[in-house]
């Protein structure tokens, strides 16, 4: 039903949602002129008025035509809180439609704007149709598609939510988005023309419903079950369900000043939203802005120009607060948040569906969620770094690496303590400052040079790093690579210890090399558990870390004794002949272990370590590069990386080997701070054994 031109004077009766019920405590019914929408299908307006003047008698005025315009124009707007709802913003002077289409009259000439008389006026302009107006109630739906509820929250519920998703963010949980979409949230398709091409660019972090606590007071509000119920009524539709998607029924978004964060331009793809704000800072951004019921108008345009140019003068932003609610038809009004210059813009998203067991589609999740699915494996939406060096990274990679350093940090960060937390995070922000500088062409050579080893570092690590359970069963495949390193270093040291001990002629040569094989080894094992001791965070079986680091200690307080008495054999011969020697070796033991391969495996001084260990700690690299990283904390600023630890300086084959990273390490003095940080018992021998 619409009325054009008809002006109708109401008393609105005041509309408090029905609430009560279990999470009343954390909600404060929205106050009685609030404008909740109730009543229609199509989220609409009731009473169309602001709180402000409960002393004045409400008074709405339907259509701008004729009799609208004058009565506005007349009426005294100290008696009255007067709104208007109409599909037009201006006046039509229908008897000159005619010139104008001849082109005697000039089009403008013909339409007299609304929004000055109504700003003299202080009346609230709604730019939506009318669908029916119930003289009974004295309610009048609107299809506006948008009612503000302030205040929904109590302040001191608004700080509990924060809090709680505050905690979850420092927990590293979430997922950090940075993607391109269109308007559509759809794909541009195969020949992405037009306005479907036009692609804006969202980021924010979004915390899933399956990363909160069971007690979680968001996930508490979202099943009460007086919220879904308001929000039956308030839309008017026969049903009306919670989404049954384990992601996406309630979550938190934080944007983020730090990274811009922004969500573009778009239609939800659900017909209406929820969405309670939490956190604003004002004068920076972070503005929810919409054109109402702006769909149909703009599916029929062809390019972005022109929808800029319609949206001219139509974009309505709501002055939000924490603990407002709004209700949103955000299928039919295009919408976005605007870029947030500083601080921390945080809401929350409720999901109702009215199909039963409705959950969100692929396309959503994986843009938005990082996953489809429950486990908590990021998806990866960026070329392989894992094989990344310094000198090779093209500059196209910037941004790419720089979303990638952003999707996997919160993920990274999970379980570390603080300082290392911190390390990461200020490692990561001198990253993107560089590259950043990199793309803008104003090269900071001594930051950037730095800055790229450290983010080439910190990507091959972050590029293998799971999260959740997935990590936990990295971690126990690599402690198990750990043991795996010890026994072999047993193993050998066993050899050498009979060796040393039998009668017979010296050695020298031979058991040099495997006593620095075997410091090298036990320098490389030592970091490797720490490191995975660290990502593992508080749930790391303690007491197995323990074990492994107890067994280095062992084995170097065993090491030190072997090589104490190998030095009493007397120095090495000049030039060893290998090929006189392997028979030589043979006569020379008669008495010694049976195993020869092994013995000659465990000689061997293996460079790299990788003829020792084959590829079973192939993975050690990369997360000895996130070690390499956190150490930051011994002073070495970003970029004094020892160089054997350079990524640029691992010769590419090296990647392949074992305990590569760990081997440079021990041949490099300066390098054995790092691998041996002192906080352990077996941490501050690791010098000692290195000087062999
Ligand atoms: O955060 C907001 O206020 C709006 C969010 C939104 O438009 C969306 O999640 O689709
Ligand atoms: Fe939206």
């Amino acid at each position: 039903m619409m009325l054009r031109g008809a002006a109708i004077g109401r008393r609105c009766r005041p509309s408090a949602p029905r609430l009560g019920g279990a999470a009343a405590e954390l909600l404060r019914a929205p106050p009685p002129a609030a404008g909740a929408a109730l009543g229609s299908r199509a989220p609409c307006l009731r009473g169309c008025a602001t709180a402000s003047a409960a002393s004045r008698e409400r008074l709405v005025v339907l259509g701008t035509g004729w009799a609208g315009f004058r009565v506005l124009n007349d009426i005294d707007d100290k008696k009255f809180e007067v709104s208007v709802i109409s599909p037009r913003n201006h006046l039509l002077f229908t008897p000159m439609l005619a010139s104008s289409a001849l082109g005697t009259v000039n089009q403008r000439s013909i339409c007299q704007p609304v929004r000055p008389i109504v700003a003299k006026k202080k009346a609230n302009f709604y730019e939506s149709r009318v669908q029916s107006i119930n003289r009974e109630e004295k309610l009048v739906v609107a299809r506006h598609g948008y009612c503000h509820l302030p205040n929904f929250l109590r302040p001191e519920a608004v700080v509990g939510l924060v809090g709680e998703c505050r905690r979850l963010e420092a927990d590293g949980r979430g997922f950090r988005s940075h993607e391109a979409h269109n308007v559509f949230l759809e794909d541009a398709g195969a020949d992405g023309v037009g306005l479907r091409s036009k692609e804006f660019a969202s980021s924010k972090v979004l915390m899933a419903m399956d990363d909160m606590e069971p007690r979680s007071a968001l996930l508490a509000i979202y099943r009460w079950p007086a919220l879904r119920r308001f929000l039956q009524d308030a839309f008017g539709l026969p049903r009306l369900f919670r989404s049954a998607d384990p992601l996406g029924g309630a979550y938190y978004n934080i944007f983020d000043g730090a990274f811009g964060d922004t969500l573009g331009w778009h239609f939800d793809r659900s017909s209406f939203s929820t969405s309670l704000i939490l956190q604003t800072t004002p004068g920076a951004g972070g503005d929810f802005q919409y054109a109402p019921d702006s769909r149909q108008a703009i599916c029929e345009m062809g390019s972005w120009e022109e929808v800029e140019q319609h949206l001219d003068g139509r974009v309505l932003t709501p002055p939000l607060h924490p603990g407002s609610l709004y209700l949103f038809a955000g299928n039919r009004s295009l919408h976005r948040v605007s870029p947030v210059a500083h601080g921390k813009r945080i809401n929350a998203i409720f999901t109702f569906v009215e199909e039963e067991g409705a959950t969100l589609n692929e396309y959503t999740l994986r843009k938005f969620f990082g996953r489809t699915g429950q486990s908590k494996t990021k998806i990866r939406h960026t070329p392989d770094f894992s094989e990344a060096r310094a000198d090779q990274v093209p500059l196209a990679w910037g941004s790419a690496l720089r979303t990638h350093i952003a999707a996997n940090v919160g993920n990274l960060a999970s379980g570390l303590r603080v300082w290392k937390r911190r390390i990461l995070q200020s490692t990561v922000r001198a990253v993107c400052t560089a590259f950043e500088a990199l793309e803008g062409g104003s090269r900071g050579p001594e930051d950037f040079e730095g800055a790229l080893r450290i983010a080439v570092a910190l990507i091959r690590g972050l590029a293998q790093v799971p999260a959740g359970r997935a990590r936990a069963r990295e971690c126990a495949a690599r402690r198990a690579d750990v043991r795996k390193g010890l026994a072999q270093v047993r193993a050998a040291l066993g050899r050498l210890e009979a060796e040393l001990g039998a009668p017979r002629g010296p050695e020298p040569q031979r058991h040099a090399g495997c006593l620095a094989w075997a410091a090298q080894m036990l320098t490389g094992l030592h970091t490797a558990a720490r490191a995975l001791r660290t990502l593992e965070g508080p749930g790391a079986p303690e007491q197995e870390y323990e074990g492994l680091l107890r067994a280095v200690g062992e084995l170097r307080a065993r090491l030190r004794r072997a090589a104490a008495a190998a030095a009493a054999e007397g120095p090495p011969p000049a030039a060893p002949d290998d090929g006189a020697r392997g028979p030589a070796e043979e006569r020379r033991r008669p008495g010694a272990p049976r195993d020869a391969a092994g013995v000659r495996q465990a000689a061997a001084p293996a460079p790299g370590g990788r003829s020792v260990s084959g590829g079973a700690l192939a993975q050690l690299k990369d997360y000895l590069a996130c070690a390499l990283l956190w150490e930051g904390r011994q002073g070495k600023a970003a970029g004094e990386l020892p160089a054997a630890l350079e990524v640029g300086a691992l010769p590419k084959e090296a990647s392949a080997g074992s305990s590569s990273t760990a081997c440079s390490a021990g041949r490099d003095g300066g390098a054995a701070g790092w691998a041996d940080s002192g906080d352990d018992e077996a941490g501050s021998e690791g010098s000692g054994s290195l000087s062999l």
